[in-house]
């Protein structure tokens, strides 16, 4: 038995650039790492099937299920036909733009990896993640970088600023394919905010990385979702702060540079939010 933490991500920036011949989006993004975590465990399944089972009843437990995704991608990648048992501890909300399925999906290529001792690259990982899902590759390197391409191709950004991150997450499930879907050519970002967001991480600029963070889907989500938009403006009076939209949504965020303000700023959100959550950037 092997127990792997899956950590979830936010976008500190989101450009979309514009639509590819496949279908995906070309994007450009600075993500990063929050202490707000999945705990996977895996088990050798002597009967050869991979399984999969959670505390949380609302992910399917079949192949549907990014973190069986995975385990097959990694066996076929391998030429290995071994069965597993993976049991997901669910922490991070689902639906909600954090990763949480990518999150486990990286998390079984690192454990099955150590498990089967493939001695694979986490390079080699990540390409393997890439064919489960474009926010894979990302959460196997984790920390915090570049993702470009369709969010496949990555540049570690190697900064050590400390923040505390404050998320609400609005009741509704919102569908990444739906709110790419929903994007028309106007809501194409110019220039990527990322060429001014990395040197202020690189500097610890606190200011001016929560100044500048940015999320090209978020427009298309408040469109179709009211309870975001709803939610948007009661965190901003609450706050007295940017908020920004991680991934699709709707799961909405505020930066801190001290663990006293993102706590006060925690309680005061638990009076009308029911899903919040105090954590900080992990490097
Ligand atoms: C919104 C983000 O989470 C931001 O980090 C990602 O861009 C989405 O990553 P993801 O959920 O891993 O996405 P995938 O599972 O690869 O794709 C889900 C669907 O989202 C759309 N999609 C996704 C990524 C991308 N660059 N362009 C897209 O248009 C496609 O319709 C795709 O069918
Ligand atoms: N292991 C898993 N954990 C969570 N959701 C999963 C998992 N496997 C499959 N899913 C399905 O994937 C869909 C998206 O869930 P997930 O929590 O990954 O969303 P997300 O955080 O918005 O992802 P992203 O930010 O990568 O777009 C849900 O409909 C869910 O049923």
């Amino acid at each position: 038995m092997l127990a792997e933490r899956a950590y979830a991500k936010i976008n500190l920036t989101l450009d979309v650039l514009g639509r590819r011949p496949d279908g995906y989006h070309e994007v450009d993004m600075v993500l990063q790492t929050i202490d707000l975590s999945d705990l996977i465990w895996l088990e050798d399944a002597p009967s050869g099937v991979i399984e999969v089972s959670s505390n949380a009843a609302n992910i399917p437990t079949d192949a549907r299920n990014l973190a069986v995704a995975a385990a097959r991608a990694l066996s076929a990648a391998c030429g290995l036909a071994r069965g597993v048992r993976i049991r997901i501890d669910k922490q991070i909300p689902v639906a909600a733009g954090l990763a949480g399925g990518s999150a486990d999906a990286a998390a079984v290529l690192r454990g099955l990896n150590r498990m089967w001792q493939l001695g694979l690259s986490a390079d080699e990982l990540a390409a393997i993640g890439a064919q489960v899902g474009s926010d894979v590759p990302f959460c196997v390197l984790g920390g915090c970088a570049l993702a470009t391409g369709r969010g496949e191709q990555l540049r570690k950004v190697d900064h050590d600023l400390r923040a505390w991150v404050v998320l609400v997450r609005p009741p509704v499930f919102v569908s990444t394919a739906e709110v790419y879907g929903t994007l028309t050519p106007d809501r194409y970002a110019p220039a990527p905010a990322s060429r001014a967001m990395i040197p202020a991480l690189l500097r610890r600029d606190f200011d001016a990385v929560r100044r500048l963070s940015v999320n090209g889907l978020a427009a298309a989500t408040l469109a179709r979702y009211p309870e975001v938009r709803q939610m948007w403006q009661r965190v901003e009076q609450a706050a007295h702060v940017p908020v920004q939209m991680s991934g699709s949504g709707p799961t909405l965020y505020c930066l801190l540079p001290a663990r006293s303000m993102a706590q006060r700023l925690y309680n005061a959100l638990r009076g009308f939010a029911r899903e919040v959550y105090l954590c900080r950037f992990v490097s």
